[in-house]
């Protein structure tokens, strides 16, 4: 089953180039696990909108801490949406957010998952850095850094 994603407004925080290819990393770990593809576009509608910004829609985002990022469970419409507050400063490092743990995260609640209650699990509430450690997180295991 194809998913097609578009990015419609990016960060100034990171290159383009860099966002879509975390966004791509972010979608394999479930693809690598799951029969789905996903492929982006760059025009018109797509099943899952991505954007980066920094003031409120359906739900107004915080500034910078609190709320990174949040996404629609799946359905038509808006659903799969997944909107990051650019208030954050995205990164692909430890410092900062870093943008492939939350759009991993992120794409979880896109394809239906709530949360869990392991702190290893990637659908663990809270922004953890030691999940994108790999350390005892199965998905995120050998995309890990090590700062
Ligand atoms: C590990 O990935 C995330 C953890 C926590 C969040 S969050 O603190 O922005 C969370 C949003 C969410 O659970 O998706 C909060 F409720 F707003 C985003 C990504
Ligand atoms: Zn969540």
């Amino acid at each position: 089953m194809m998913f097609w994603n578009r990015i419609t407004q990016y960060t100034p925080d990171l290159t383009q180039s860099h966002v879509d290819s975390t966004i791509a990393q972010a979608f394999q770990l479930y693809s690598d696990v799951i029969p789905l593809n996903f492929k982006q576009v760059y025009s018109g509608n797509a099943d899952i909108m991505i954007l980066f910004k920094d003031h409120g829609d359906f739900y107004p985002f915080d500034g910078a801490g609190g709320v990174l990022a949040h996404a629609n469970s799946p359905g038509w419409g808006q659903g799969g949406d997944t909107h990051f507050d650019d208030d954050e400063t995205w990164t692909l490092s430890s410092r900062g957010v870093n943008l492939l743990l939350v759009a991993a995260h992120e794409f979880g609640h896109a394809l239906g998952l709530d949360h869990s209650r392991d702190r290893r699990a990637l659908m663990y509430p809270t922004y953890r850095l030691s999940t994108l450690m790999g350390t005892g997180c199965p998905m995120m295991t050998g995309v890990g850094f090590k700062p």
